[in-house]
Parts: structure tokens; sequence; C-alpha cells
């Protein structure tokens, strides 16, 4: 066997595993034609060679075999593997074809080959049909892909374009995503050499509008408060003009749902649960889980929150008191981990009850289940709805969550304190009422009721865990850059909560006097609001209409929460600042329904009031224990992950107040 192949090396390992027919000569002339000449037979060379490209390629490609030509020169190599060679592609045809092929290369037997013309020709033949079957469906698909990709969101952009709302010209396939990309790496590069360094927090600008969303920036300025762009096959209508945000926010309609954009490919996350679903099914399920969060069930729920904010708070302590016997009187901290395992652990005990350790457990594997599928193909995405997505690892993995959450919350069934079985109990109850899903008239089935139970323990768990952890991080980082806020605080909380043994640990009237505890945690939500757009879908095909604006059905309309929250025609020429006092007198600006931290209208933030409860119950019980200052190492980048958080987390130094 040559070791050379027109300059190729074929030594050792390659020439075991492929074969390199060298410009398709021996197959040219096998199967082409009975000429010897190749310089006769050059214009054949040049069907043969590309035909044989063409036909090769699919199954080539299918294969995992690989090949490249270089046109110049028509020069091309094809890389087989050799027949000795267990290879994946089982068709016989090809098999047939290939071995020929080796043995040419092997042998350079022309008269063999000439022989074995009749069989490969056959081969040939099956190759050429398939080609042909190949070459109408790439025609379709080429069709089916320019209607998908760009016909149907070009008739969106028209209807809107025609009612005078512009936005950046998309290219095509991907839309704006090239501009969104590019922009964000611009901003990441200027913000890296200008980043706000913490210690007297002179330098910390709160508007991460620029560094996050950078082009929602320049389109903004651009096209003004309403403007459209696209990113992929799906249409934006970017809204910050108070007119439509007010619509959206006062519509109760079915017909302005959750964008139903990676809702397949996030499947084994969400479920059919409250955050994702639409119509009847979310509306059913608003009205057995809302109940759950009302103010008297939330101030059921303080104590287990105060439980898990001691678990914190000793934890701080004892690294201040080694701290001390080692001659300091602070630590630095950086405080993100605890106050995150903090809010793991309060939703755990609200879900859970008594087996919360078990929950925490599930809450891990739902993490580990983030992971899997975290990472949409956005062409699958534009091309089925992400419905080709099937990741079977993140089914396999939901799967034993499921199992895990039924099983503890089976363990669990007599817990009157505990959120999932609560909502179970509710479920049954629907269902015995007759108020189930409305499908053939019955109630919820057992299993749908268990599938209720387990989307929404997803659902909860994401709507919850995250959000409140990184708004008690910000929370902590504006304290500590304003001491006068911070001492106003932490007087309140122990005018609350004094040292005489009468009553140091918050209940739910002492939280509800809590009043500029209250403000700065509303402040904290208008600078640094977790959720960073309220997005909805305008689900019926023709349309929904609002702000007198009428959206095409399928468009997705985002409301982007920090532009609005920064707005100084709604909050003053000191938009930008830290000034928790706006809210003293109530909603803090000129129009209440542009205060979004929670969401708006039908599908606001279902756990509001336990949010609250549970940041006021950690900032109390930190506060009234430590002074926080900004470390001078903590950095201030903002960074849009599920939600938008310190990139480099919160490190504060903190110093006892009070044992
Ligand atoms: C500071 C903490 C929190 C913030 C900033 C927050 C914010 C939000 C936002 C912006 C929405 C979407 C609203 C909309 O689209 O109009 C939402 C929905 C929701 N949140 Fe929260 N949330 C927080 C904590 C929680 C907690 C602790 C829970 C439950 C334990 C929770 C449960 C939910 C649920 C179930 C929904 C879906 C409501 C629906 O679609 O009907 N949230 N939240």
């Amino acid at each position: 066997m040559r070791e050379q192949c027109d300059g190729h090396d074929l030594s050792a390992g390659v020439c075991v595993r492929y074969v390199c027919v060298e410009y398709s000569t021996y197959l040219i002339r096998a199967l082409a034609s009975s000429h010897r000449s190749i310089s006769r037979t050059r214009p054949k060379l040049w069907v043969w060679t590309l035909a044989t490209a063409a036909v090769a390629s699919p199954p080539a490609y299918l294969t995992g075999l690989r090949y490249s030509y270089s046109s110049p020169r028509i020069h091309t190599y094809l890389f087989f593997p050799s027949p000795n060679v267990q290879f994946p592609f089982h068709s016989p045809f090809l098999r047939a074809y290939i071995t020929l092929l080796y043995s040419a290369y092997k042998t350079r037997d022309i008269d063999q080959l000439e022989r074995d013309r009749p069989a490969a020709m056959v081969s040939v033949a099956v190759l050429k049909a398939a080609a042909a079957v190949c070459a109408v469906l790439a025609s379709t698909l080429a069709v089916y892909l320019y209607r998908v990709l760009w016909l149907v969101p070009e008739r969106l952009r028209r209807q809107l374009r025609a009612q005078g709302i512009a936005g950046p010209p998309p290219s095509f396939p991907y839309g704006n995503l090239a501009d969104m990309r590019k922009a964000s790496a611009e901003a990441k590069r200027t913000s890296s050499s200008s980043i706000g360094v913490g210690g007297g927090g002179g330098s910390i600008v709160h508007d991460y509008r620029p560094a996050v969303f950078p082009f929602y920036e320049t389109w903004r300025k651009q096209y003004g408060p309403v403007f459209t762009y696209s990113v992929g096959n799906m249409v934006f209508l970017h809204v910050s003009d108070a007119a439509m945000v007010r619509d959206v926010c006062l519509c109760v309609s079915l017909e302005l749902g959750k964008s139903t954009y990676n809702k397949a490919t996030h499947r084994p996350l969400f479920g059919d649960g409250i955050l994702k679903s639409n119509g009847a099914s979310w509306s059913r399920q608003r009205k057995l889980i809302a109940p759950h969060f009302f103010p008297d069930k939330v101030k059921g729920m303080v104590e287990l929150m105060v439980g898990s904010a001691r678990a914190l708070v000793m934890a701080w302590e004892e690294r201040v008191t080694a701290a001390a016997a080692n001659g300091g009187c602070e630590v630095e901290l950086k405080v993100d981990d605890d106050i995150r395992a903090y809010s793991a652990d309060v939703i755990s005990r609200a879900c859970f009850g008594s087996s919360y350790d078990k929950g925490k457990e599930i809450f891990a594997a739902i993490r580990e289940l983030q992971k899997t599928v975290s990472k949409p193909n956005l062409l699958a995405e534009m091309l089925t709805g992400g419905l080709l997505h099937n990741n079977r690892d993140a089914w396999r993995l939901n799967r034993s969550v499921g199992k895990l959450i039924l099983d503890t919350v089976n363990a669990t069934e007599k817990e009157e304190n505990n959120l999932l079985n609560a909502m179970l109990r509710s479920a049954a109850a629907a269902a015995e009422a007759g108020e189930g899903d409305g499908e053939g008239g019955g109630g919820l089935s057992k299993a749908a009721a268990e599938d209720f139970v387990v989307d929404n323990c997803k659902n909860i768990y994401f709507a919850g865990y995250e959000s409140t952890a990184i708004t008690a991080a910000w929370c902590l980082m504006l304290l500590a850059l304003h001491p006068d806020w911070q001492r106003r605080v932490r007087g309140e909380v122990l005018c609350e909560l004094p040292d005489d043994g009468t009553a140091t640990l918050p209940d739910s009237s002492s939280l509800q006097k809590m009043k500029q505890l209250t403000m700065v945690i509303q402040e904290t939500l208008r600078l640094y609001p977790a959720g960073s757009v309220v997005s909805r879908q305008a689900l019926p095909r023709d349309g929904v209409t609002l702000g007198g604006v009428r959206v095409p059905g399928g468009v997705n309309v985002y409301v982007p929460v920090s532009t609005v929250h920064l707005d100084e025609t709604l909050w003053g020429s000191r938009a930008l600042e830290f000034d928790p006092a706006r809210f003293a007198a109530g909603s803090g600006s000129t129009a209440p329904h542009m205060y979004l931290p929670f969401g708006a209208g039908a599908r606001s933030c279902l756990g509001q009031g336990f949010a609250m409860a549970e940041l006021k119950v950690l900032l109390a019980l930190v506060l009234a224990r430590f002074e926080v200052r900004l470390s001078p190492a903590y950095v201030h980048s903002p960074v849009l992950r599920l939600v938008v958080e310190p990139e480099h987390g919160v490190r504060l130094l903190l110093t006892r107040v009070r044992a």
C-alpha cells in the first residue's frame, strides 16, 4: 500500500482506516467509460468527479465519513473506510461500491475493475436514485426554510412597519442576533476596561443597561420607545412607551400569554407548569396555586423563613468570632452562595415541610437538569419549534426528579404546612368538584394531579430561588454603599426586635412595621429588577391591540423593566440614584403601573408577598447583628445570566453590632 498519495500522508493509522482515491481515477475509469486516457475523458472526468462528490456527500455526511475536494484542479479526495473496518452505514450497495474502490486502490488492477463494472453500475444507479431523492428533498427543504425563516417573520414585520413601527434591518437567517452579539462583545470589552470598583462606591453607576443590553439602548435611541427586532424567525416588539405598557399591564385576556419560544426545548424543566403555560391550562393552575400564597398563608411561613435565616446568621457570627479570636474585628465575605443556600432552604421548607433536607437534594437535581437543557439550539428551535430537540439526558433526569418529588410529597402526606401537599389536596378537591381541566368534562385524574404538583414544584423553584437570592445580594450591596440608609433600617429593626429578650426574632406583625426596610427593598428592585423584561406573546392569529397598535399573532412583546424603572420622566431627575425615600408616599413614580419588578397584570408574580417576607426576614436578622461595608475587592459588574446578577459576587466586610 502506498504511503504517499499526492502529497497526503497515508501512513500507518490513516492507511488502515481510510483509502484515498486519487483524482477518482479508478472510480471514473471503472464506472464511467472504457476510455483508458484520462485526457480524452476530461469532460466526463469533470462530470463524474462532481457527481461522485455529490452522490457521496449525503451518505458520507450521514455516516461521518470525510471527504474534501479542491475545485481549481478538480482534485477530489474521497475518504472511505477500509472494508476491513466495521463502518456504520450498512447499505450492501455502498459496501460493494467501497469494496470496489478499495480494491482499485490497492491493486490498481484496471482490468479487474472493468470486470466488476456491471456490479458497480448497479451501485451507482442506486446512488444516483438516492441523489435524485436527496435533490427533491433538498429543494422541498429549501422552500420550507425560506418560508419559515424569512417569509413568515417578514409578514409580521411588514404589518408592524405599516403601523409606523421601525427597527434594525434583520438578516437571514438569524435576524438581528449578530448585531446583538457584536454590541454585547463591544460593551463587555469597554466595560472591562472601566469597571466600577467598590470600596467607597464612588464609581458605581446603577444604570447597567449599556453593559447588559447595549443593543436595546442603541435601537431605542434610533427608533424610539416602540421598535421591532428579530432573533432568528422570532419577531419582538420592544415596548417602553407608557400607553402600551399600561395596556400590557391591564390586559387580563388569555390572548396575551407567555412566549412559546424555547417551550419545547425547556419542557423537561418547566413541563406544563404555571410559568410557561397559556390559556385554560394556565388559568386553572393559577386558580389552584394562588390561594397558597395569599397573605394569611405567607404569615404562616414566616417562622420557617426565620429558621433558615438564623442558620445563616449563626454561620456568619461564627466567622466573625473566629476573626475576633485572631485579633481582627471584621470578616470579609462573598455573600452570594450563603444567600442562595438560604433561599433554597426557605423554598425547600415551604414546599416539603419536614422533609426539607430531601427537598434540597431535589433542588440540586433540578439544577443539574437545568444544566442539561440550558443550551437550546436556535436553528433547531426556528425550524421545528424545538420538537426535534430530543434531549434524552434531560428527560431521563426529569423522570428521576419527578419520582423524587412525588415520593417526598407522599411521605409527608399528613402535614398541614407543606405547600406541595396543600396544592395536591387543592387539585383533588377541584377534581371532586368537577373543576378539572375541562377535557372530557371530568376532574383531574390522579396522574394529571401528580404532574401538576411535579411541574409546579420545579416552576416555583425556578421562579423563587434565584430571583430572591440575587435581590437580597443587591440589597446588601446597596446598604453597604449607603451607610445612612443602613443605619436607618437597623434602627427600625432594633426598635421592632429589641435586645431585651422580648422579641429578638421577627414575626409577620413586626415585619409589617418595618417600613424603611420595605422602601429599601422596593428601591433595590427598581434599580436591580430580577426579571429584566416582562415578556408576552400575542397568541391569536389575528393579533391583539395594545396602546393603539395591532400586534400580529406570534409577535413577542417585551417590556424592558430596567428602562421603564430608570425613565427620568417618571422617576425624576435623580432616577439613577439610590433613594428609597421616593417610596415613602407610595408608588414612587408618576405612573404606578410603570413599576414592574414583579411583572404586570394577570400574570404578575404569585410569590410577591412570599418574596418580600423572605427578604425582610433575612435583612432584618443580618442588619440587627452586623454592620456591612463594601469590600475594596468588590467589583461592580452586573451581568445577565438567569437574572441580572453581580458577575463577581457581592463582597462585604462584616462587623458585629450585637450578639
Ligand atoms: C424578589 C423575588 C422575586 C421576583 C423579583 C419575582 C419576579 C417575577 C416576575 C417578573 C414574574 C413574571 C411576571 C409577569 O410576567 O408579569 C414572576 C412570576 C412568577 N413568580 Fe415571581 N418573583 C420573585 C419571587 C418569587 C417567589 C419566591 C415565588 C414563589 C415561591 C414566585 C413565584 C412566581 C410564579 C409562580 C410566577 C408565575 C406567575 C404566572 O405566570 O401566573 N416568585 N415573578
